[in-house]
């Protein structure tokens, strides 16, 4: 790996804009054929997503992953969302019993439109495995596979089977792999992405490390087809997580899957857990993130999403913030 930097040390360089109003500039993505608002995903995580906010997204036109951490609700789940006519997308495991799940949903002709692999270490045997098992019994699934790190997880996990490969591993806000490993993409994300998209032949998720809506065109321009945030997801009206209040402040509880909030026990922890500011309605923050990326659209002189892969960037020395705090 040659440079290497973060989402902080990048600036994309602005062409002339070709429309008249941001307006015009079309944020939708393609995803494993069927076309969704934004290139944005909130994390398969218990705080961020739960069946009533699926249902929300799948409704107004946005991708979701449901989390795989209640596996009991995945098959009235995913009846559910088949008598809406809404897309049917869930998370599963490499443990034995996911064998059986799999197999179950085939026999009750229950095929879910994605099916993501939510594993820590995505470069492994197991994933390739289930993978082949997926595509043996429900062939009509796209399965998202992951979590890699390196372009030979990447080309790996493809031929395998994988229609799609999710990339991050240590970058995410309550994530604590880096400290209690010393592995993983942590603080040298963005260059991870693009070292991993040059070699993929299939859409990549990138996934944690975003702080910002910028971090979105970002992540498009060095090779993302769709974006999983967990954070910036965290905390409103909607969310799954406990509210609490302190100083006359509203917070919502924020914890890892691999924390022991999550797992119920202190082994192999790898998350924490975090309160994070209240933040009102999560339509708010969709159609937030819809105004930016069409203004990083039109600062990229295009009109559509994919002309932001076409900018150039540079690397700054400093932080782009300054020290200034994000918000
Ligand atoms: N994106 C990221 O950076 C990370 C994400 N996570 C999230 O935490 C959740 C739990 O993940 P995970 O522990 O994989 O899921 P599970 O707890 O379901 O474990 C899956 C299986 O993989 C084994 N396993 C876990 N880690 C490794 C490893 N490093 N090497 C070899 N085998 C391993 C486990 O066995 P055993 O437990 O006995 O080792 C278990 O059999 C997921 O939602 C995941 O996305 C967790 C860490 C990093
Ligand atoms: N190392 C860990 N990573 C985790 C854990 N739980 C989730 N995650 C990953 O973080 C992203 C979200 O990142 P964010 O920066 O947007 O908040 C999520 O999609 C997972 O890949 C964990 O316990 N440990």
């Amino acid at each position: 790996m040659d440079n290497v930097f973060d989402y902080e040390d990048i600036q994309l360089i602005p062409a002339k804009s070709v429309v008249k109003s941001r307006s015009e500039c079309d944020t939708s993505v393609n995803f494993g054929g069927h076309t969704f608002k934004l290139p944005v995903v909130p994390a398969n995580m218990q705080t961020i997503i739960d069946e009533k906010i699926a249902t929300f997204l799948a409704e107004n036109g946005y991708f979701y992953i449901m989390h795989r951490f209640q596996p009991e609700k995945r098959i009235d789940f995913i009846k559910d969302m088949k008598a809406r006519g809404l897309i049917a997308s869930i998370s599963v495991g490499v443990k034995e019993g996911e064998y059986d799940f799999v197999k179950q949903l085939a026999e009750e002709n229950l095929v879910p439109e994605y099916i993501t692999i939510d594993i820590a270490h995505g470069h492994s045997n197991a994933v390739i495995e289930m993978i082949q098992h997926i595509k043996k019994y429900l062939p009509d699934s796209f399965v998202i596979a992951g979590n890699v790190g390196t372009p030979d997880a990447v080309r790996e996990l493809e031929n395998a089977g994988a229609d799609a490969t999710k990339v991050g591993i240590g970058p995410g806000k309550v994530c604590i792999t880096k400290i209690k490993t010393g592995f993983g993409t942590g603080g040298w994300q963005l260059a991870a992405l693009r070292w991993c998209a040059k070699a993929a032949s299939k859409p990549i998720i990138a996934d944690g490390g975003i702080r910002t809506h910028g971090d979105i065109a970002k992540s498009v321009r060095f090779g993302a087809s769709m974006v999983m945030i967990g954070s910036l997801f965290a905390g409103h009206e909607e969310s799954p997580g406990e509210t609490i209040e302190k100083d006359g402040k509203c917070y919502k509880e924020y914890f890892g899957s691999a924390s022991e909030f999550q797992k119920g026990e202190r082994k192999n922890v790898e998350g924490k857990k975090m309160y994070v500011e209240h933040k009102g309605a999560l339509m708010d923050t969709l159609t937030e993130m819809e105004q930016d990326l069409q203004s990083s659209i039109s600062y990229a002189g295009g009109r559509k999403l994919q002309d932001i892969r076409k900018v150039d960037y540079v690397i700054v020395k400093n932080s782009i913030f300054n020290g200034d705090k994000i918000y």
